[in-house]
Formats: structure tokens, C-alpha cells, sequence
């Protein structure tokens, strides 16, 4: 059996890929849904590949995963808008910037790009501050829901035979002959011929089990506001010219129509510090409206969140196997990882297959590459829609109003093995609007009860412990 540790999207996309070639691929995700780590907290960007440092894993493995995301999204059915992104000069320093990059990406082998001067970007981007000069402007760059790959990779793995198992934290190793025994909190264990550690902000700690020394892991937190749909303030992902920590503060179209600013870029102490703070959304606020100045912060905010960045002193990304063989390290995983995760995911299997661990393996004739996706019904054409309803009358009967989401979709994403309110929100898109949840999480609650009888108190948010009715109720 072949384990992968961490099931955040490169995780699951390793998974994935290694399943080609071998069907007892195992995921074990620590948290209790995929994707629910790093993944989550991320600005949902397929980068362009333009500005990493030439030499580096990132910048080859960015601008190939780039590309590798229309062939996955078709097979995986997930949305990858190639809206394109532009790194905008307000200032004579700022313009030589953009010169730096367009040599960056001529050094990357990036051909997809283009010089704009004030008129075109303004043209393309009529709510931009008017004092822009100049724009790296990149057609590759676009958003995907990267929750969203992770969980429709771990379901293809699901479908050709691999397995995967949430809340499951490994806290001991032991190398058994050849073999590794994966000892997990709950105290399961598994033998496993070889390992993929992708445990995000804690490979390193990971690492350590197997007796492996890799560079030390700190978090990085960036906050974001997230904005609905009403106003749309630009048709593409906006970039200020970067510093040697962050690309920085960006304005960026979401899948579903909405619009993300954020992230800054503060380091922290705690691994599990996700919390938002007064001064850094304050810092996100001031540098947004400097991109776009008609930024409204006043009304229209759904949500604001924080994600962390697995930042290490080299900032590139480290792959390597472990000093005991028969385990890979897949660590420091930051920005572009949600990009280069589909070439990471062939750069693992490249690792195993050649000359660094010469492990035969062979592509299966069995495989299936496409994964099926919950159809979210509003987007489907109006007569496909009735004559759903006409089968299924919970076709028409709509639980979340901001998104529009019907019981039937509810009903299938349980049946595909949702039990949060989270799994429901990441899967459908229920309380996942602009009420976030206040009008939707009850009838929510009773339909994850009713088809799974758990009780309503029993059935958590997210995490163990985070409970939404803290006791009886008449009914709901
Ligand atoms: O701030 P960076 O450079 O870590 O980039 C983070 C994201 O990719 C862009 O929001
Ligand atoms: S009704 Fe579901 S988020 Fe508002």
C-alpha cells in the first residue's frame, strides 16, 4: 500500500496521480474533511508563472501546473477561469518592477504575457485607480475553488479504488522490515510500503516520525475580506508590484462572482492561528483601495477569514525522499502551490519511477480519469432543470437562497458522504452566501439528520467539537 499523508490539495492530487499506476493508494487527512488546512485559506489563484525566481522548484513546477489545469479541470469537472491578472505600476519604481519581472518571465520560459501601458489596462480595467502607469498583464493567470480540486481529486481516488480517511492524525512511525507502520490518535495503524508526507504547515513536524530533518516550517498568516456579488469591481485578478515577502495585497474575482482582498502578510506564532485582527484587515483595506479605489468596505463584505501560509527561510518548495528511504517529503508548499499542485503531483511520480527510488511502477489500463460533479442546478439549462423536477421534485425545492442550491443537491452530497455543515458548504455551496448561513443552517441541520439520523446536536460545523445546537430543540 502506498500512503499519502495530508489530503489539502496536493496531497489529494498526489494521491491521485500515483493511483494511475497503483490502486491501493491510501489518503489520510488529519482534519475531518479534505481540503480543510492550507487549501482553504488561499486566494484561489492559477498564477502565471511569470515572477518566481528562475532556478527554483517553484518557478519550474508553476508555470507546467498552470497549463496541467485545463486537461484537470476537465477530468475532475472544476472551474478554472482564466481571467487573467495584471501587476500594476502607479510610480516610476513600481515601473521598473514590471521590467523585472517581464526579464523574470523570459527567464521562466513565460511567453504568455504583454506590456500595457495606462489606456489599455484602464480599457480592460475601468474601476482601476486612474494613476496606474503601467501593467504586466498575463491571459494564462486564473481563479479555481482550490477546496474544491482537493475534494474532486480524493473523489477520483475514491471511484479507482484508492481510499481515503479523514481524522487521521499520524503521531508514530515505525519502520517494520521494509515497511512503514503508520500509527494514527485514534490509535489505528497501517502498513504502508511507502510513504508521501503533504502535510502542509506540518510536513516538518511530520518529517520528524520518520527521523528526517527538514527546513523548519513557520506560518505566515494573510487575511482577506470576501465581497458578494453585487458590484463588479474587475474582470481580472489585480496584482500591485510584489516585495521580496508577498506578491501582496490583491483584488481578485471569485468562481462563483464574488471578489476576494486580502492577502497581507504577518508572521505568527501558532500553527492554528487563523483568527482575523482589527489591524491586519485594516492593512488588507488601505492597500485594496489603492488598487481599486471604489472598493466599497461599507456594505456587501460576506465573510472576512485568514489562511497561513507553510513559509520556510529558502521559500521554495522542498521535495526530497527521507533518510530511511521509501518516503518523500512534499514540504513548504507556499505560494504557487495551488498552481504547481498538478506538477508536483508528476514530479512525486517522476521521483518514484527514475533512477532517485526506482520503484516499478505501470499506468493501469482500469483507470477512469473523469470524476462526475454534483450538478449545481441554477446553472443548468432551464428545460434540463424541469425535467429534473419532473423526476424528483426536490429538484425545485431550494434550501440556500443566496446560492441557490436545492435539497436534492444537499441530499446528493450526502449521499457522497458529507456529515458537517461544512462538507454540505464546500461541496454545494449551501451557507456559503451573502446571509452566510442564517437563513440555510437549519434546514441544513435537518436534512443531514434526517438521512444520516444523527441527532441535530450531534451534527458539528467543521472540526469535533464545534457544535451549531447546543441542546434539545422543539423542532427544526
Ligand atoms: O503573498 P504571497 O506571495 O505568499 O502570495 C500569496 C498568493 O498566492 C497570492 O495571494
Ligand atoms: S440562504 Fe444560504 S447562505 Fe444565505
Amino acid at each position: 500500500m502506498i500512503a499519502v499523508i495530508g489530503g489539502g490539495i496536493v496531497g489529494s492530487l498526489i494521491a491521485r496521480e500515483i493511483n494511475k499506476y497503483e490502486k491501493d493508494v491510501y489518503l489520510f487527512e488529519a482534519k475531518n474533511g479534505i481540503g480543510m488546512g492550507v487549501t482553504k485559506g488561499n486566494s484561489g489563484i492559477v498564477h502565471g508563472g511569470y515572477d518566481d525566481p528562475p532556478g527554483t522548484l517553484r518557478a519550474e513546477l508553476c508555470y507546467m501546473g498552470n497549463r496541467l489545469y485545463d486537461e484537470l479541470s476537465k477530468e475532475l469537472s472544476i472551474e478554472v477561469l482564466r481571467v487573467g491578472s495584471h501587476v500594476v505600476a502607479f510610480n516610476n519604481e513600481e515601473v521598473s518592477i514590471i521590467d523585472e519581472i517581464e526579464e523574470n518571465a523570459i527567464n521562466n520560459n513565460v511567453k504568455e504575457y504583454k506590456i500595457l501601458d495606462k489606456n489599455e489596462i484602464l480599457e480592460m480595467e475601468p474601476l482601476l485607480n486612474q494613476n496606474v502607469l503601467k501593467s504586466f498583464y498575463c491571459p494564462i493567470a486564473g481563479v479555481t475553488e482550490p477546496w474544491e480540486v482537493a475534494m474532486q481529486a480524493a473523489r477520483s481516488l475514491e471511484i479507482n479504488g484508492g481510499k481515503v480517511f479523514k481524522e487521521k492524525k499520524l503521531v508514530e512511525v515505525n519502520r517494520k522490515n521494509n515497511k512503514y507502520e503508520l500509527i494514527f490518535e485514534d490509535a489505528s495503524s497501517y502498513l504502508a510500503d511507502l510513504v508521501v508526507n503533504a502535510c502542509g504547515l506540518y510536513a516538518d513536524e511530520v518529517a520528524k516520525l520518520f527521523g528526517d530533518n527538514l527546513p523548519f516550517i513557520f506560518p505566515v498568516k494573510g487575511e482577506y475580506f470576501l465581497f458578494g456579488k453585487d458590484i463588479k469591481y474587475t474582470n481580472s485578478v489585480i496584482f500591485p508590484t510584489p516585495t521580496p515577502l508577498t506578491k501582496g495585497c490583491l483584488v481578485v474575482p471569485t468562481v462563483d462572482g464574488g471578489f476576494l482582498a486580502g492577502p497581507n502578510a504577518r508572521g505568527v506564532k501558532s500553527k492554528k492561528d487563523f483568527s482575523t485582527t482589527p489591524e491586519g484587515l485594516l492593512e488588507v483595506k488601505e492597500k485594496s483601495l489603492k488598487l481599486i479605489p471604489s472598493l466599497d468596505f461599507s456594505k456587501n463584505i460576506v465573510k472576512v477569514f485568514a489562511g497561513l501560509r507553510p513559509e520556510t527561510q529558502k521559500k521554495d518548495f522542498y521535495i526530497d525522499v527521507g533518510e530511511h528511504g521509501n518516503v518523500i517529503h512534499v514540504s513548504g508548499i507556499r505560494s504557487p502551490g495551488l498552481t504547481a499542485a498538478p506538477a508536483i503531483a508528476k514530479y512525486v511520480v517522476e521521483f518514484l519511477i527514475t533512477e532517485k527510488m526506482h520503484i516499478g511502477l505501470r499506468k493501469r489500463e482500469d483507470y477512469i480519469s473523469h470524476v462526475g460533479k454534483i450538478p449545481h442546478l441554477v446553472e443548468t439549462n432551464l428545460n434540463y432543470w424541469e425535467k429534473v423536477i419532473e423526476e424528483d421534485s426536490e429538484a425545485g425545492e431550494m434550501i440556500c437562497f443566496c446560492n441557490k442550491v436545492t435539497k436534492k443537491e444537499i441530499k446528493e452530497a450526502i449521499k457522497n458522504g458529507a456529515r458537517t455543515v461544512d462538507d454540505i458548504k464546500f461541496a454545494t455551496r449551501a451557507s456559503f452566501g451573502e446571509c452566510q448561513g442564517s437563513f440555510c443552517t437549519s434546514k441544513i441541520l435537518k436534512i443531514i439528520s434526517e438521512e444520516t439520523h444523527i441527532s441535530p446536536q450531534d451534527i458539528q460545523q467543521n472540526e469535533k467539537g464545534s457544535w451549531i445546537i447546543a441542546s434539545e430543540v422543539r423542532s427544526i
